[in-house]
């Protein structure tokens, strides 16, 4: 069903004060905002992908897997361009109390990566504001009139939380078993400059990640196709990135377990990455770095990786931002993506240009 733009809303509203789950999500370049409203508030959890729904998967604990099933919600769309924008929030003065515990955990990261624990490791935070008050749907409001580029999303479920936001990063995209995929990594702030200098260091770390996906494809897939790798923007963001296409010829569920988490979030080789960063970050990542999406039954997805993204919880703004480390990672440098990856999302809250 179509609505306007008010009428949808109130209706997302409405649902949301009766503490009802849903979700609303815009595909990246598309002018449609979708919701799903849940009937009740039964926790579904995912059993296989041949489920129909809207699913959203931790970095890791698949237990935690959950689903909005299509079958147990209502539909509802309304077109982008009729969408008015949401209030905006001061936000005084932010604080950084976790600089020096990130910089020694990148230091850590580089000393693993020298001892041969691994190559890359993708460590991160999160970064908690205090906030009495949010109005978090008039927000989702601002996320998707801001990054029309990005997967634009708003989740809620009563037993699991309210979590937002603005991915740049396809997993997988797979229709007619036609695959669509990504190797996106590498991070320089945009400062208004006319071309983008890459260092060895971001060349680098991307390449793994094509050649983590290559290998994760190489049994599930045939007539692989690599695109040059080409700079792309995300919010005040550039990235690296490579496209990757391919004919799915074994089962989806396998692909995406096998794929999963990439080392865009994670590391390579995968394990040793997975365990130092289990065993070495600060925080639980949750759904952050985890993947969010839309499948059906005739092995079809649509999934991105949950990034740029952020969580309400308590009184609190809770924010979570990452990057990937190398053996010539500076921990001063890292330290600072974070920060503008954090001020990406920030921005739509307050309101800033
Ligand atoms: C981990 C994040 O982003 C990922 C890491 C990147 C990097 O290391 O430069 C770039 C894009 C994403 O694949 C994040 O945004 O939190």
């Amino acid at each position: 069903m179509i609505l306007t733009g008010e009428v949808f809303f109130k209706e997302v509203s409405n649902h949301y004060d009766q503490e009802l789950p849903l979700v609303l999500y815009k595909y990246p370049a598309k002018t449609k905002i979708h919701g799903m409203l849940q009937f009740d508030n039964t926790l579904h959890k995912l059993v296989h992908m041949k489920q129909q729904g809207f699913i959203m998967v931790p970095f890791v604990g698949k237990e935690n897997a959950v689903i909005i099933p299509k079958d147990s919600s209502k539909e509802i769309q309304c077109e982008l361009s009729s969408v008015s924008s949401g209030h905006s929030i001061e936000i005084l003065e932010l604080e950084y109390p976790e600089k020096q515990r990130h910089l020694s955990l990148v230091d850590s990261g580089v000393k693993a990566i020298e001892n041969g624990k691994f190559q890359k490791v993708v460590l991160s935070r999160e970064q908690r504001i205090s906030l009495p008050e949010l109005d978090c749907i008039g927000l989702y409001k601002n996320l998707a009139r801001r990054y029309p580029d990005a997967f634009c999303y708003l989740w809620y479920h009563p037993k699991v939380g309210l979590w937002m936001g603005a991915s740049p990063e396809t997993l997988i995209d797979v229709k007619d078993q036609k695959i669509h995929t990504m190797a996106l990594a590498a991070t320089v702030g945009d400062h208004g400059q006319t071309t983008v200098q890459w260092g060895e260091k971001e060349k680098q770390e991307q390449a793994m990640v094509t050649v983590a996906i290559l290998d994760a494809l190489k049994d599930y897939s045939s007539d692989i196709k690599v695109s040059e790798v080409q700079t792309v923007k995300a919010a005040k963001l550039y990235h690296l990135q490579t496209k990757i296409t391919a004919k799915l010829s074994g089962d989806l569920e396998g692909l995406i377990e096998e794929l999963h988490p990439t080392p865009a979030v994670c590391g390579l080789p995968k394990l040793p990455a997975l365990d130092f960063i289990q065993a070495n970050e600060f925080y639980k990542r949750n759904y952050y770095t985890g993947y969010l999406g839309t499948i059906n039954m005739e092995q079809q997805a649509q999934l991105y990786v949950n990034l740029r993204c952020m969580q309400y919880i308590g009184n609190e703004l809770v924010l979570y931002v990452g990057g990937g480390i190398t053996i010539d990672s500076v921990a001063e440098r890292e330290w600072e993506e974070t920060v503008n990856k954090g001020k990406t999302i920030l921005n739509v809250v307050t309101g800033t240009p």
